[in-house]
């Protein structure tokens, strides 16, 4: 038997790194193999960006040629109109060229940040549960959506302007001592004071734009849960609070961002500043080296052009270090995401359920979650506080060595009072969590064993809260199923949607075509309970797993998809956690699920006869159902006209 790992052994990395944490290169450079692809085209598009600044340079020496020898030598008019062909043809040149770059960059850096999002929406898709109990969703949202989006800004116009401007001011520098080594010392002389500021700007707006960062996808994450919950808000009416709370998380991000622009304003002022009181002073110290026959007035011009030139990507430098540092945090929150492991993975030495048969076991099965996550969380936390994500609870063992054996083609009910774990059960037999210890198997291998696709064919589970899809019926209920088109997936779904009394659905305005879930059809409550139990029966799974799939319909639907279920499934083996005496009547046996340990197991009647937590915990379950939409239930009939007129 090979020895299985303990649960999240390397979870998440810290999310809350601070931007101190990696230097500047070692984030940026995680980019490498990612961008590497589109290198040729970005560097062409550098090549083409370098030489329309070159050409921008080269205006004003052609200018110092035309002063110099029309004015000084008396050249004829016609080398004016000469010179100003050329510059003319320079400027068009440089306009191409910055046409070229555009078109050159853009394109691939739209397709890898197209590519990034992909690769990241399906190592979300990958990451195990418990890592999606730990980041909000709105913080998930923001990477995926906003860090991307800045990151191809960054690749087609930051990155390539800041090196454009780099070598364009080292070029500039270098003509300026050509002209004039006095001036030239005068404007270098700007730089010293900029360079001190840009090292204190970056360290402040570093932590600015990681705070700034970390805070939107915070908002987007109350968003998106006042979105969500938005009936709970406002029947409890408690819309003013939770505009409250928003306003207070909008203020903070307002100020962090009131900060970033105070720092980035502060260094714009700093670098168009310095550079102009250098261009004055070099003014009157030109003029009078021009007066003393030490410059000429071409020279004296070309030198002014070109430190206007100079200056003015001197000037930008503000904007794109800024860039520069926010697109650094951009790959740092990128990472944080791509680096968590996900340790829910097939086995390296997979066996197979050759003849499923369904016998489903627990054997001694602990469980607690954010075990290890709990650990990392907290170091990191103590490292680096951020808002990035929730702080892991501390762990507590949920379940305390769970053994229970259910027979092949069984129902077994789960009883237990609220909190007991009978949900957290339920998620360790398709792996939603791993065990902490002990092991669970279906027909004697344990789950870890068996491929993960493989599993969750053999395993279907509907849970009480029901999550739709924003597509149709067909597609919704054949989620799981074996097959998808054809005759055979219609059979399935017809045969899903009978069993689970989910006859509704052929009178929606479109029939099953019709489209559910979110941006679709509102559906009540039993409605989108049954959808997601004919899911869980289309997949044909050996073992059906309903955390409380019925909770919402009426006693007498209960017993009709009960009664269904029994024929359809006769040789499924189901486990179901139950809210509702009815629901316990389904079932051959029950467990009684109490602190983390199974207490009995035996029929209805022996465990009422002899248990007395059983008789409670029975006692305290509801007779109706809870959250029964009898509004917006429809009469079945009404959705029955084949039926109904046949009786
Ligand atoms: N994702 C989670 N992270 C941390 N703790 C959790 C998580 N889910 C559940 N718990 C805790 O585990 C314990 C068992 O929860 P579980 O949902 O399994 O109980 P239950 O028996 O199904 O309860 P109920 O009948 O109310 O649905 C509870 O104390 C709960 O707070």
């Amino acid at each position: 038997m090979p020895q299985h790992a303990p649960v999240d052994p390397k979870p998440a990395s810290s999310h809350r790194s601070g931007p101190q944490q990696t230097p500047y290169w070692a984030s940026i450079a995680r980019l490498g193999p990612i961008v590497r692809p589109i290198v040729p085209r970005l560097l062409v598009g550098l090549v083409v960006a370098l030489a329309a600044s070159a050409l921008a340079l080269a205006v004003p020496q052609v200018l110092r040629l035309v002063i110099d020898e029309l004015v000084h030598s008396g050249t004829q008019p016609s080398a004016v109109w000469g010179a100003a062909g050329v510059v003319l043809l320079l400027g068009v040149l440089e306009a191409t060229m910055i046409y070229l770059r555009r078109v050159l960059v853009i394109e691939p850096s739209i397709g890898l940040e197209r590519q990034m999002r992909v690769t990241m929406y399906d190592h979300l898709q990958d990451l195990p549960v418990s890592f999606h109990d730990r980041w909000g969703s709105g913080q998930l949202l923001s990477r995926s959506i906003a860090d991307l989006a800045f990151l191809r800004r960054w690749l087609a116009f930051g990155a390539i302007f800041l090196v454009v401007s780099l070598s364009t001011v080292t070029l500039g520098v270098v003509l300026l001592f050509t002209l004039s080594w006095q001036l030239a010392l005068i404007f270098l002389a700007a730089a010293v004071p900029i360079m001190v500021y840009g090292a204190i700007f970056r360290r402040r707006f570093s932590l600015a734009t990681r705070r700034s960062q970390d805070q939107a996808g915070d908002l987007a994450t109350t968003v998106e849960e006042s979105v969500h919950g938005i009936r709970v808000l406002k029947a409890f009416g408690r819309a003013r609070e939770a505009l409250e709370g928003f306003t207070e998380q909008a203020q903070q991000l307002r100020e962090t961002e009131v900060a970033k622009a105070r720092h980035q304003a502060l260094f714009s002022l700093v670098v168009t500043l310095l550079p102009e009181l250098a261009l004055g002073t070099g003014l009157v110290t030109g003029i009078w080296l021009a007066a003393s026959g030490q410059l000429s007035l071409g020279s004296l011009a070309a030198f002014f052009a070109t430190s206007a030139a100079v200056a003015q990507f001197v000037e930008a430098s503000g904007m794109l270090v800024g860039m520069a540092l926010t697109a650094k945090t951009a790959v740092d929150r990128h990472f944080e995401v791509m680096d968590a492991r996900n340790t829910i993975t097939d086995p390296e030495s997979p066996r197979h359920v050759t003849a499923p048969r369904g016998a489903l076991a627990f054997r001694d099965v602990r469980f607690a979650f954010n075990a290890a996550a709990h650990d990392a969380a907290s170091s990191a936390r103590a490292a680096a506080p951020s808002t990035a994500s929730r702080p892991a609870d501390p762990p507590r063992d949920v379940l305390r060595g769970v053994t229970l054996d259910i027979r092949p083609g069984e129902t077994m009910a789960l009883v237990g009072a609220t909190g007991s774990g009978k949900t957290t059960l339920l998620q360790l037999v398709s792996r939603l969590y791993d065990v902490s210890g002990g092991a669970v198997e279906i027909d004697g291998i344990d789950v870890r064993d068996l491929p993960l696709a493989e599993l969750r064919r053999l395993v279907a589970v509907a849970f009480e809260d029901t999550t739709l899809f924003s597509s149709s019926v067909r597609e919704n209920v054949l989620l799981g199923a074996p097959v998808q088109e054809g005759a055979e997936a219609d059979r399935l779904l017809e045969e899903a949607l009978d069993v689970a009394q989910a006859h509704f659905a052929r009178s929606l305005p479109d029939g099953l075509d019709t489209t559910i879930g979110e941006e679709g059809l509102s559906l009540s409550g039993g409605q989108r309970q049954r959808i997601a139990l004919a899911r869980a029966i289309a997949a044909r799974p050996s073992v059906l797993i309903l955390d409380d799939p019925l909770s919402a319909l009426d006693i007498a639907t209960e017993e009709r998809v009960s009664e269904r279920l029994g024929d359809a499934l006769a040789h499924t083996t189901t486990l179901i956690v139950a809210h509702r005496p009815s629901t316990v009547a389904l079932a051959d046996r029950v467990a009684l699920l109490r602190d983390g340990v199974v207490e009995d197991v035996g029929t209805h009647a022996e465990l009422l006869a002899r248990s007395e937590h059983y008789r409670w915990v029975i006692a305290s379950l509801p007779e109706e159902p809870s959250d029964l939409d009898r509004e917006h239930e429809p009469d079945l009939d009404d959705f029955l006209p084949e039926e109904a007129e046949s009786r």
